[in-house]
């Protein structure tokens, strides 16, 4: 791993002085595949994960100049449910990351940047498990999102169970629970959102109209979500998990679900040397895991299912630090103001306004983003801290919502027209934008 690891220096330069750009040397120059339609239009009151809100929609268009047939690259990808996204993080303002930040959960403490899910990191790319609605020729409709307008993505992959998310080898009736119960909340007290609406499919990928607000600062640690629900059927598509409730159970007492690869992928990749190292480093891992849980010295029962299996009768098997599903504030209970209700329908089709949303369907739909968005608690620590009684404002889609944060609730007091349009930037102007 040393001479790996000493690899980087020696990447070749270009006569500029500069590492020039290699697959070999890691020096990827990127060119995103799209630039996301996303009903946020900027960072202030995007969900901090795609699970808080899964009527938020997004539309990607394949870029012709990747492939000059972009249907052809989207050609069988109709047949999942969900997709991974990657992207980058291109609102970050200045590339800056520390080696520690301060995820909005640990209300001010600091944790290792590899250990959260902050847009500030060495290579500001966000990963995101999105809903796929649907694919229409070129472009890919998503739902489930926590990406802003413009965002440039650099990939699609499938998301697949048995890849993807680790399970354990023992069945589920095999696994000590007990030990555990005590330390783990439900996942739906844990998970601080309840926004388990149906989805509903999207509305055409036109130009939205959006409106910028100030954008906050905020460093953000983010939620491992719970596994969602995959009953959607299609046609020729298989069901690749074990039903909900079961998982349920699963999640609420036994480890969190995480929809992390890294375990499996781990293993591919190890040469047969490191397998004692990786065995032993896996004892300690276990030994660690249980320190902190506050695990240690009890039953001596206890045992770690472990993640090897691939089959998709294992359970979803992977332990997150309590942290992270600690919400900082339990969620908000949400209320609009009769002037928010009104100021509402006059943006829904057939309203007095006659403007119709973007991205949501009906006015219920965008209700209920809102309500998600919010009831999640968007402000950073230090709005949340010093900041409580200022107006906070954000946008979805053609809303521009204005509202204020109490003791437990958070109050819609207008809703406007949101006044400044975002336009999708020309691919090639963002490519000279982004500097690559
Ligand atoms: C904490 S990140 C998590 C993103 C992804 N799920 C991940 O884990 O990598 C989500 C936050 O990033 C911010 N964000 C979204 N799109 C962005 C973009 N294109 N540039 C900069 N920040 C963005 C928003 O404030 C959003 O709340």
């Amino acid at each position: 791993m040393r001479g790996l690891a000493e690899r980087g220096p020696c990447a070749p330069a270009a006569p500029c002085g500069c590492a020039q750009p290699a697959l070999e040397t890691g020096n990827l120059l990127t060119e995103p595949i799209g630039y996301l339609e996303s009903c946020f239009s900027a960072k202030n009151g995007t969900p901090r994960q795609p699970s808080i809100c899964s009527h938020s929609r997004a539309c990607l268009k394949i870029r012709k100049n990747i492939f000059n047939n972009p249907e052809h690259s989207l050609m069988g990808l109709e047949q999942f449910s969900h997709v991974w996204i990657l992207f980058v993080f291109h609102k970050n303002g200045h590339l800056n990351y520390k080696a520690k930040v301060q995820p909005p959960r640990l209300n001010g403490a600091k944790t290792g940047v590899f250990s959260t899910r902050s847009p500030h990191r060495p290579n500001a790319i966000g990963l995101t498990l999105a809903k796929l609605e649907k694919v229409e020729g070129g472009a890919v409709y998503l739902s489930g999102i926590d990406m802003i307008h413009g965002t440039p993505v650099l990939d699609i992959k499938p998301y697949i169970a048995d890849y993807d998310s680790p399970r354990s080898e023992e069945p589920l009736e095999d696994l000590n629970v007990q030990s555990n119960h005590r330390l783990l909340r439900p996942a739906s007290q844990s998970d601080g959102t309840a926004d388990s609406c149906d989805q509903r499919l999207p509305l055409g990928c036109g130009k939205a109209q959006h409106g910028r607000s100030t954008e906050e600062k905020q460093t953000c640690l983010e939620d491992r979500t719970p596994e969602e629900n995959f009953t959607k059927s299609r046609d020729s598509t298989e069901i690749q998990h074990t039903s909900p409730e079961d998982r349920e159970t699963v999640v609420d007492l036994v480890l969190e679900s995480s929809r992390s690869d890294s375990v499996g992928m781990a293993e591919e990749q190890r040469g047969p040397q490191d397998l004692k190292s990786f065995l032993d480093e896996g004892t300690d891992r276990s030994r660690n895991m249980e320190h902190a849980l506050g695990l240690q010295g009890s039953s001596a029962e206890t045992r770690w299912p472990s993640c090897h299996a691939r089959t998709t009768d294992r359970v979803p098997c992977s332990v997150v630090p309590t942290w992270v599903k600690e919400a900082p504030a339990p969620s908000l209970q949400v209320r609009f103001t009769p002037h928010a209700e009104l100021d509402l329908k006059k943006l829904s089709p057939g309203g007095a306004g006659q403007v119709s949303f973007r991205y949501f369907e009906s006015t219920d739909e965008a209700k209920r983003a809102i309500e998600a968005v919010l009831s999640a608690d968007p402000r950073s620590v230090y709005r949340r801290k010093l900041c409580q009684d200022r107006l906070f404002f954000f946008t979805v889609d053609i809303a521009h919502v204005t509202c204020w944060f109490g003791d437990g609730f958070a109050e819609v007091l207008r809703i406007k027209l949101a006044s400044e349009p975002v336009e999708m930037t020309d691919p090639e102007e963002s490519l000279v934008a982004l500097g690559s």
